[in-house]
């Protein structure tokens, strides 16, 4: 047994002739919590698909828990779970009838888990799904997720809908049950402060590519923000390589810098700062800074330019 439960090498996928995905290389550690960031678009939803078998990659290959997909992967899919908030159940179904074709579906199938689950959800198994709020249906989701016990489970957007009581809860109810089966679970997002508490390592895509797979810990240290006081900017200070973004604002500069803090710090105590100090930098800054550093902005949506 390999220790990665997806691997993707050079996968491409366009719709149409539009590239979706290009060259992407991706790995998913066994037994890890994956966060898979990116902008709208940049094509989080398609990987998953793809890691799921029901998209085809143009290019490429994809080994999801250690088989090669291939077109017919009825076995893989027994072993792997996908939600997305917001995709449709049959509405006309009870909470009741869904849970009993779900629990045909997957050999694992854990009924009394199941039913705990649905009760601590306060999911009445009479309800209609039509009737149920979206944050009720993606709890629904949730719940049978979990309950057919998957070695690897895909979240797309997990916690859109739930209030913050439910959201906190279930992700934490996720985490520990993955902890405690070895489930390995990727989740796609752009709520970068849950990625920050509690994944393992992120991935981010930038418009269909790969440009960041990395330990959590490590992205965050490769990133320092610093605020420096000094008296006299003097031209070329800030023309270092290690420096990523400037924002001065007269004798004060918050500066971020790549690599550790403490070089930079004692380079701009020695270019003669009265004051240096390390500041906070969160995972959603240094997502922002790298896409910057990609061109990435939204400049055309500005309310005087529409
Ligand atoms: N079935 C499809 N047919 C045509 N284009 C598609 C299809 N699925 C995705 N795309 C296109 O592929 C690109 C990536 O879409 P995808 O849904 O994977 O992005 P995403 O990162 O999940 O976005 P978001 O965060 O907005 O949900 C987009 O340009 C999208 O329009």
């Amino acid at each position: 047994m390999s220790d990665m439960a997806v691997v993707m090498r050079d996968v491409s996928k366009a719709f149409r002739g539009v590239p979706a995905l290009t060259k992407v290389t991706w790995h998913v550690r066994r037994g890890s919590v994956h966060g898979l960031i990116g902008a709208n678009g940049a094509g989080k939803t398609t990987m998953l698909r793809l890691a799921l078998g029901v998209l085809w990659p143009d290019v490429g290959d994809i080994s999801v828990l250690d088989e090669q997909l291939a077109r017919e992967n009825a076995a893989i899919r027994q072993r792997v779970h996908y939600v997305a908030s917001g995709r449709p159940l049959v509405p006309s179904f009870r909470v009741e009838e869904w849970v009993r074709y779900a629990s045909l579906l997957y050999q694992a199938w854990d009924q009394a888990l199941c039913n705990r689950l649905l009760k601590a959800l306060e999911l009445k198994a009479g309800a209609t799904i039509r009737h149920l709020s979206s944050g009720q249906q993606t709890s629904l989701q949730l719940a049978v997720a979990i309950a057919s016990h998957p070695q690897l489970m895909l979240l797309d957007e997990p916690t859109n809908g739930l209030d913050v009581v439910v959201k906190r809860q279930m992700l934490q109810f996720i985490i520990d049950m993955a902890a405690d089966q070895g489930t390995t679970l990727v989740i796609a997002t752009h709520n970068i402060e849950d990625i920050e508490r509690l994944a393992d390592t992120v991935s981010i895509l930038y418009r269909g590519r790969m440009i960041v797979e990395e330990e959590l810990e490590t992205l965050k240290g490769s990133m320092h923000r610093l605020q420096v006081v000094m008296a006299d900017w003097r031209p070329g200070l800030l023309e270092d390589g290690r420096i990523i973004a400037v924002e001065r604002h007269g004798r004060t500069a918050v500066i971020t810098v790549q690599g550790p803090a403490e070089p930079m710090k004692e380079y701009f105590r020695a270019v003669g700062a009265d004051n240096v100090e390390c500041l906070d930098l969160d995972l959603t800054e240094i997502f922002r800074v790298i896409l910057a550093k990609e061109g990435y902005s939204r400049e055309a949506l500005n309310w005087e330019s529409l």
